[in-house]
């Protein structure tokens, strides 16, 4: 390939000392309905406005309305939905910014992928654990239903595989316990893994 990589001069260590903090992604993995969008949104803004942390919030509704609006829902078309996200995420930590990413992302091998992009401790993998039963109760959008009545195809825990995290960092029982709590339990994490050991 005739292309060099180019090494620049704002190192990540250096972005990361002016920001006061080490940089990571926290990737949020579950069921649609599961909650990984409400935590990790309240969770972002505990950092921010609890320890002045510089952070992004990368969501699967979101992303997929512009860099993965070309792709639907099927295991390919997933497959290279969290391959770019890997990618995204990576830079985002290279930036130095604690990133949050929030996508189903159903497949181990698609999970341990973008953990390899990243260095020891970068990819904190949050097992967002709620029952399907109570996805489906839940059901926000109404897509379940759908789903039920065949009027969507590959939808995920329906007609389409998840593969449960074997070893997440943090396991979130969020069908037992508020969104609060599972903020919380986040939190204790990254301040007993200094994290914010700065902050
Ligand atoms: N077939 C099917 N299966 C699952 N989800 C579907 C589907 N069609 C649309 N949606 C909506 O898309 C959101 C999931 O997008 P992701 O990018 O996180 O999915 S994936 O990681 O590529 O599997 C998901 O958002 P969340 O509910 O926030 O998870 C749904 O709103
Ligand atoms: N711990 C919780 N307890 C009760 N309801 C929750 C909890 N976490 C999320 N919810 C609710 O579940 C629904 C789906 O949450 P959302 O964050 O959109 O999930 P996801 O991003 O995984 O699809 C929302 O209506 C949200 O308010």
């Amino acid at each position: 390939m005739d292309i060099v990589w180019h090494d620049h001069k704002i190192t990540k260590e250096v972005r990361q000392e002016q920001h006061g903090h080490k940089s990571c992604v926290i990737w949020f993995t579950g069921l649609s309905g599961s909650g990984k969008s409400s935590v990790a949104s309240e969770l972002e803004r505990a950092l921010v406005q609890q320890f002045n942390a510089k952070t992004y919030l990368l969501d699967g509704d979101n992303v997929r309305h512009g860099l993965c609006k070309d792709l639907g829902f099927t295991a390919d078309d997933r497959v290279e939905n969290i391959r770019r996200v890997g990618e995204i995420s990576k830079l985002f930590v290279d930036a130095g910014l604690i990133t949050l990413s929030a996508f189903i992302s159903p497949f181990r091998t698609e999970r341990r992928l973008a953990r390899e992009l990243l260095e020891d401790g970068e990819f904190i993998e949050v097992f967002v654990d709620t029952p399907l039963s109570e996805c489906e109760k839940r059901d926000p959008k109404g897509l379940y239903q759908k789903a039920r009545e065949g009027k969507i195809k590959n939808f995920t825990g329906i007609d389409s595989k998840y593969e449960t995290p074997e070893n997440p960092e943090i396991h979130l029982e969020n069908g037992k316990q508020t969104i609060q709590e599972s903020v919380e339990q986040i939190i204790t994490y990254l301040k007993k893994h200094n994290y914010l050991a700065s902050l």
